[in-house]
């Protein structure tokens, strides 16, 4: 069956469709480049509602696993591959990506040449697009507040160590509180709407998550968020990390097309030092910003200078525009996780830093 992506400024991609698509499916076109990883990209709830284009040319060779879901279900409203394979090669998978992504009606298009989707979008930008059974345009609304459809509106508990950390959810990734646990950490993952909730339970830290869309949507507990910051020693994560510049009075931006990968380059910018990191965002903390925050930058991306990390002066408070749990990617920067859990100090948040 034939089926179409096509782009707001009109280019149409022919390819071959997962199935009969009676009704036209959108999404914010983004491309991946990494050659591994798509499970956890699929599941990431950061990808919420986008179409992911995946830049390497063949997808799906080793499978779906059960342990590298980054959440229940796909997040993603529809994929494009030039190859997906037929064959699953690994001794882990329960099933093939194919049959996975029709096991949950995520509509698919291969036979397209990714690699000319992605430079389209480098040079337009970042668009919506439709899959369709014909080439249809998409309409120009851009999707909004994605974080109330992807974080858990149910408090959840796990691992039993001795430092106590509760993540505010805003469509966590598992891996960060995989991560966590097994660095000896017990953690409450509350959803970002409950947060008055963080000081009944006065954990030692505060992990802010990853998630989808326009960190802008969460404005409206900027205050609150601020508040709990200046109180608790916090990390900030992507979307996190975008909420801790504004809840300081920083901006953040679009950028014309988002970073989503396996190898990009960030340095730290005190130490000099290079390290590659995983990366999936389409906004970045606009660096002049800055200026009137007490914030400082941290590490920054070598590719294009943007921001990728940020540093309280005086507070216990670091963020990473990057993925330190990487899932998928290289564990470059795992030393993060480590380094904000060393130096939480053994009294509660509170007391110690109000
Ligand atoms: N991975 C994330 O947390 C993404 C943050 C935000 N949605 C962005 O696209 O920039």
């Amino acid at each position: 069956m034939q089926g179409f992506l096509t782009l707001q400024e009109g280019q149409s991609y022919q390819g071959e469709a997962s199935s009969d698509w009676q009704k036209p499916v959108e999404g914010e076109v983004v491309f991946f480049t990494g050659m591994t990883g798509y499970q956890e990209v699929l599941t990431d709830p950061s990808y919420k509602g986008q179409i992911v284009v995946f830049t390497y040319p063949l997808i799906g060779n080793y499978g779906i696993n059960e342990d590298d879901f980054e959440s229940e279900e796909p997040q993603v409203n529809g994929v494009v591959m030039l190859q997906c394979a037929d064959t699953v090669s690994h001794y882990q998978a329960t099933i093939s990506l194919k049959d996975y992504l029709k096991k949950w009606n995520v509509p698919f298009l291969t036979d397209v040449d990714t690699r000319e989707i992605t430079k389209s979008i480098r040079s337009e930008g970042t668009c919506q697009g439709a899959l369709a059974k014909e080439s249809v345009l998409p309409s120009d609304k851009e999707l909004m507040g994605q974080i109330y459809q992807a974080y858990n509106p149910i408090t959840t508990c796990h691992g039993e160590g001795k430092k106590h950390i509760v993540v505010i959810d805003f469509g966590y990734k598992s891996s960060i509180v995989e991560q966590l646990v097994e660095k000896e950490a017990k953690v409450t993952v509350i959803p970002f709407t409950n947060l008055s909730d963080v000081y009944k339970l006065n954990p030692d830290g505060i992990v802010l998550s990853n998630g989808p869309g326009d960190p802008k949507d969460a404005t409206k507990y900027l205050a609150e968020i601020k508040e709990i910051l200046e109180a608790y020693p916090s990390l900030g994560i992507c979307f996190g990390h975008q909420i801790i510049a504004l809840a300081f009075g920083a901006d953040t931006k679009k950028l014309s097309f988002g970073h989503r990968g396996a190898n990009h380059p960030v340095k730290d910018v005190q130490s000099g030092r290079i390290f590659i990191t995983s990366q999936n965002h389409n906004y970045v903390v606009d660096e002049e910003s800055l200026n009137d925050t007490v914030l400082e930058v941290s590490f920054s991306n070598v590719n294009d200078g943007s921001v990728e990390g940020l540093l309280h002066p005086s507070k216990p408070i670091l963020s990473a525009q990057f993925h330190p749990e990487a899932n998928p990617g290289p564990e470059d920067a795992l030393w993060l996780i480590d380094e904000f859990l060393t130096d939480i100090p053994s009294k509660k948040g509170v007391q110690v830093y109000a």
